[in-house]
């Protein structure tokens, strides 16, 4: 079984590997890095959702990967309060289309500011910690829940329920 991955992102990529590994343990995993063919920044569910449709769906192009699967990361307003979002999409060599949405919490005004100014959320927080490639690492959603919650955590319950809805539809075949 090959399963592609459309980034190399570390935090991405480590999710991916941990819960595809526990079920599909002899699991061959390919990084290719694919365009989202969204805005470097999603400021919507809807761009975010299709960012990682149109990652899973350009990993199905050309290879013979069983299935890949694409995560974004994205932001989107509700009441005037920025929260992070995140998608991911696993799409299979015939074509079926698995979507499921991941945890959001909100994002302090003076970094939701920045991000309708036209920064990205990845840089705006290697500043705002002092440290590099925090999206490699724990992740926003790491910086704001003190921990509990790494941005591989979050991915990880999304590649669950992606996983999850793939194996119940091979049952219902
Ligand atoms: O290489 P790719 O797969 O694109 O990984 P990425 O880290 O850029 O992740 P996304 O494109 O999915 O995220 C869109 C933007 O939001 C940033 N971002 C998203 N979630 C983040 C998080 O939890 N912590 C820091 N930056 C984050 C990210 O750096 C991008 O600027
Ligand atoms: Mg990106």
């Amino acid at each position: 079984m090959k399963i592609l991955i459309g980034t190399n992102n570390r935090a991405k990529t480590k999710a991916v590997r941990t819960i595809a590994t526990i079920y599909y343990p002899d699991a061959e995993f390919i990084n290719i890095e694919v365009p989202s063919l969204v805005s470097n920044q999603p400021m919507s569910d809807e761009e975010t959702r299709k960012g990682a449709i149109n990652r899973a769906k350009q990993l199905m192009k050309n290879t013979e990967g069983t299935f890949g699967v694409g995560l974004e990361g994205g932001v989107h307003e509700i009441d005037g309060i920025m929260y992070i979002c995140n998608w991911g999409a696993l799409v299979t060599n015939d074509g079926t289309v698995f979507t499921a949405a991941g945890a959001g919490i909100p994002l302090p005004i003076e970094i939701a500011i920045q991000l309708k100014a036209g920064s990205e959320l990845g840089p705006v927080m290697d500043v705002y910690t002092n440290k590099n490639d925090i999206r490699h690492d724990e992740g926003a959603i790491g910086v704001f829940t003190n921990g509990f919650v790494k941005r591989s955590d979050m991915f990880e319950h999304i590649m669950l329920l992606l996983i999850g809805q793939y194996e119940l539809s091979k049952k219902l075949m």
